[in-house]
């Protein structure tokens, strides 16, 4: 499934290349604004932050919300005190957009992360010129020099690379990389299942000065609590925040 999602990601970005080719787009990402500081927005507080997914249909779950105007979800946000937006870019099965990304990046001043499933460079370009001051690196979808290249290239581009792993061994390699910010993934992309246990067992491979993110299947304060007893310092959460009132959501996930 991993594998599938990887290789439509790439067949669609291949398709926009014949049309914005890459110098062009090289051009496009450096004239951009700099990104904005993520590391600085995420870093550990007294509380738990979130980061706030804009995600309209996954292939594990179907379609959650129709989410036409992303800009007006990502706005309420921002002002329900999230750290930073993620906007999912994969089209196939999640249903977003670069589009997406742009409109939510006009939108709101907080960080915006491209959440797609990254194996070029051509696509960490089209993040930047899109507005993305993060973009997620899939570690179980890569082979590790290429992990390296990209996660280069990311903070190269001044972007922060959101490392994501499933297991002790990726962490094990997101730590190599040198990542400063790392997210646990309960979900398992390559069959879907969860593991809500899996935070609390890898939590103490990152190392301190790291910033840790409790990725997915946080549907209630009880799971922020949980993550937060874990060592969490921000919880990646899409689902409940587009099936439910997002800034009452948010407002009990902050009090955590
Ligand atoms: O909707 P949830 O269960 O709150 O999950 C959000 C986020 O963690 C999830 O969308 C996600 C985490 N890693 C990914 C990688 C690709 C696509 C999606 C994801």
């Amino acid at each position: 499934m991993l594998e599938q999602l990887l290789a439509g990601s790439l067949e669609d970005a291949a398709e926009r290349r014949e049309l914005m080719p890459y110098a062009r787009l090289e051009a496009e990402a450096l004239s951009r604004p700099a990104a904005l500081d993520a590391l600085a927005a995420l870093a550990p507080a007294d509380h738990m932050k979130v980061i706030a997914e804009v995600k309209r249909a996954s292939p594990s779950r179907g379609d959650l919300a129709d989410i036409p105007e992303p800009q007006a979800l990502a706005a309420q946000y921002e002002a329900g005190g999230a750290s930073a937006v993620s906007v999912l870019t994969e089209q196939r099965r999640f249903k977003g957009s670069l589009a997406d990304l742009e409109a939510v990046r006009k939108a709101v001043s907080i960080p915006v992360l491209r959440k797609d499933f990254i194996g070029d460079e051509y696509q960490v370009l089209e993040a930047r010129a899109a507005g993305a001051d993060l973009v997620l690196l899939i570690v179980a979808a890569l082979p590790q020099p290429r992990l390296e290249r990209l996660h280069t290239m990311i903070r190269e581009l001044g972007m922060t690379p959101l490392v994501e792993a499933h297991t002790a061994d990726e962490v094990a390699r997101a730590v190599d990389l040198g990542a400063q910010l790392i997210g646990v993934n309960a979900r398992d992309l390559r069959t879907f299942e969860l593991d809500r246990e899996l935070f609390g067992r890898v939590a103490d491979q990152i190392p301190a000065g790291v910033v840790r993110v409790a990725e997915s299947a946080v549907l209630d304060v009880a799971d922020v609590q949980r993550y937060r007893e874990a060592g969490a310092d921000a919880v990646l959460v899409g689902e409940a925040l587009v099936t439910n009132d997002p800034i009452a959501t948010l407002s009990a996930y902050l009090s955590v």
